[in-house]
């Protein structure tokens, strides 16, 4: 039977095999942690058991009537001697377990999210993002601890605690048949049960976790807006609706609670029924005489160390549950396909862009948004593209950095030395880009201009910024190593925008594309920017703009009309 249909989980676009694939790939890359935890879980079932027969041994020895004689003080010193031995011995493995959590614990993580991350950055993009960026860190965040700690952590304790439970059972059966098997007879009703549970807890868990993605996704587009909320004096209706939010959220959680909390405790009394049962069948035989002081002791730690790791199993198939819920959250991350990978492509400078009867829709519009577009832009040439707003300008751009490409037509990049090869992401490499508005990242400037070219000396640095008409940094107290805040906060529009050419420039690509990156900026410096980027000849420059001063600068115009 499938895996699925044995917990009822709802259907899903993944197969179970790809799933449990995913997990393994996933436990490869971290099964150093899990193999220490789970040598560490044994050894502390070893411990553990040694524990018990050391206390059952100590109890007897000190009991003179077993003995027959006076009991001796050097056995009963001998005795005590093992039994603090062995506790020793459990908190040094208490103290590695931790260690091993914690410290290789978020290596772990660290290294699941830097792979995801990775993974997202190199996808190919549609033109808009699939999830929301709240979204996505929740995923990034909580179902990637979630399927570390259940690869590291709960499948290797599961092994400890399934060797608990054999190793007790065992020992128990040894010392009494009987109340070995009464005190495991009620783990059917158990798995019976779980599967009511696990069913309704699926259901409950996935809300709460769809709910709390919506909280954070609120909350993180509320931080990232706070200026425009508060222009538009806003803040009150915001925390209003994330109030609406959260009460959703604090709603599900209450019945996950409430669901939780009836099951733990006809658990918990099935638990102590059993106990109880097994402290009277060990008391009667005691009355008896056919069990030791020693041997009931033993007895009732058994029954603990059976029902201990029984608790546990049971709670391991909700968690595997979980761990697919979350598995599959992140396989959904992983589902478009990557960008083209190899050796970037760079043609000699200065290079050309031909576009042969280029068409482009989105993939959810019908519409054409370019049509059997033809046109050159020659090597070290100026163009400016025109339209009005929503014509296609930014799309056309997106086709030119290989972002998207083209249902129909050719897009090609060509030199005068008779190379030329079509657009892929391979020859990103020969353009440098200036996207619409403020792009620059929380940190210094310095971090900043290396984006454009990571080995960019200070003197290289200095020579774009120059050329960007940002000479205004070196007036700045830190100069380069003066902190933005996201998005360029801590700086203006306009010397934001310069900042951002000259990291551009640092790329020192053939093609340079600006994006209305110019628009912030006083006449003044935009005709000096424009002389300073349009006197190298070797670069191919192209505007997308609406003003007149740069397209008098432009050698060409190309004017893309709305279809
Ligand atoms: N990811 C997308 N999915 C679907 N349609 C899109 C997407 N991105 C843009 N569009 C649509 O494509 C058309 C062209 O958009 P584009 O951004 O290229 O225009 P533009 O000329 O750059 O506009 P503006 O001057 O306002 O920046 C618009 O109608 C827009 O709604």
């Amino acid at each position: 039977m499938k895996i699925r249909n044995l917990f009822n989980l709802p259907k899903s676009k993944y197969d179970t095999r790809s799933i449990v694939q995913w997990l393994w790939q996933a436990w490869r890359g971290n099964r150093l942690q899990a193999m220490l935890n789970a040598v560490i879980g044994l050894l502390g079932v070893v411990v553990s058991l040694a524990q018990v027969g050391a206390v059952q041994h100590a109890i007897d020895v000190s009991t003179p009537a077993l003995q027959g004689h006076a009991c001796s003080p050097h056995r009963i010193v001998i005795a005590v001697i093992v039994m603090a031995l062995l506790m020793v011995a459990g908190l040094l493995l208490t103290i590695a377990s931790t260690w091993v959590s914690n410290i290789l614990g978020i290596r772990a993580q660290n290294r699941m999210q830097q792979r995801m991350l990775d993974r997202i950055l190199r996808t190919q993009w549609h033109g808009k993002e699939k999830f929301h960026s709240g979204d996505v860190l929740n995923r990034l965040e909580f179902d990637v601890n979630n399927v570390v700690t259940f690869l590291t952590e709960t499948i290797p304790d599961s092994l400890a605690v399934l060797a608990m439970f054999i190793g007790a059972f065992c020992y128990l059966f040894a010392m009494d048949a009987v109340l070995a098997i009464v005190t495991i007879a009620i783990i059917p009703v158990f798995v019976a049960v779980s599967k009511i549970y696990v069913r309704q807890m699926r259901r409950l868990t996935s809300e709460v976790r769809s709910s709390d993605s919506k909280v954070q996704s609120l909350m993180q587009e509320t931080i990232q807006h706070r200026m425009l909320i508060k222009t538009l004096e806003s803040e009150t209706p915001m925390t209003e609706r994330l109030e609406q939010t959260q009460s959703i959220l604090r709603h599900k959680v209450v019945r996950r609670t409430v669901f939780s909390v009836f099951s733990n405790i006809v658990l918990w009394l099935g638990f102590r029924l059993g106990y109880l049962i097994a402290f009277l069948w060990a008391a009667l035989r005691m009355s008896r005489g056919s069990l030791t002081f020693g041997g009931m002791t033993a007895f009732l730690q058994l029954v603990g160390r059976i029902q201990g790791p029984a608790r546990n199993l049971t709670k391991l198939v909700p968690q595997a549950v979980s761990v697919f819920t979350a598995a599959e959250r992140l396989m959904e991350l992983e589902e478009d396909p990557l960008d083209e990978t190899g050796e970037p492509v760079r043609l000699d400078t200065p290079c050309g862009i031909r576009l042969e009867h280029v068409s482009y829709h989105y993939e959810d519009k019908g519409r054409e948004i370019l049509h059997d577009l033809s046109f050159d832009f020659p090597p070290a040439s100026c163009t400016a593209i025109l339209g009005e707003t929503g014509a296609g300008k930014t799309t056309l751009i997106r086709i030119l950095l290989a972002l998207l490409s083209p249902q129909q037509g050719k897009a090609i990049i060509y030199n005068n030395h008779h190379q030329e090869t079509a657009l892929t992401p391979l020859t990103r490499c020969n353009f440098a880009y200036v996207p619409q508005g403020n792009t620059l990242l929380s940190g210094t400037i310095r971090d900043n201009l290396r984006l454009g070219r990571l080995t960019a000396t200070e003197e290289e640095m200095r020579e774009a910024l120059h050329k960007s008409c940002a000479d205004f940094v070196f007036d700045l107290p830190d100069r380069l190593d003066t902190l933005c805040s996201e998005a360029g906060g801590g700086l203006s529009e306009g010397q934001a925008q310069r900042i951002a050419i000259a990291r551009a420039l640092l790329r020192q690509s053939s093609i340079l594309v600006l994006d209305e990156a110019t628009s912030a900026l006083d006449p003044e410096t935009e005709r000096q920017l424009l002389n300073n980027i349009l006197a190298d000849r070797n670069t191919t420059v192209i505007f997308v703009t609406h003003r007149m001063a740069v397209i008098d600068y432009c050698d060409q115009t190309l004017k893309i009309v709305r279809n």
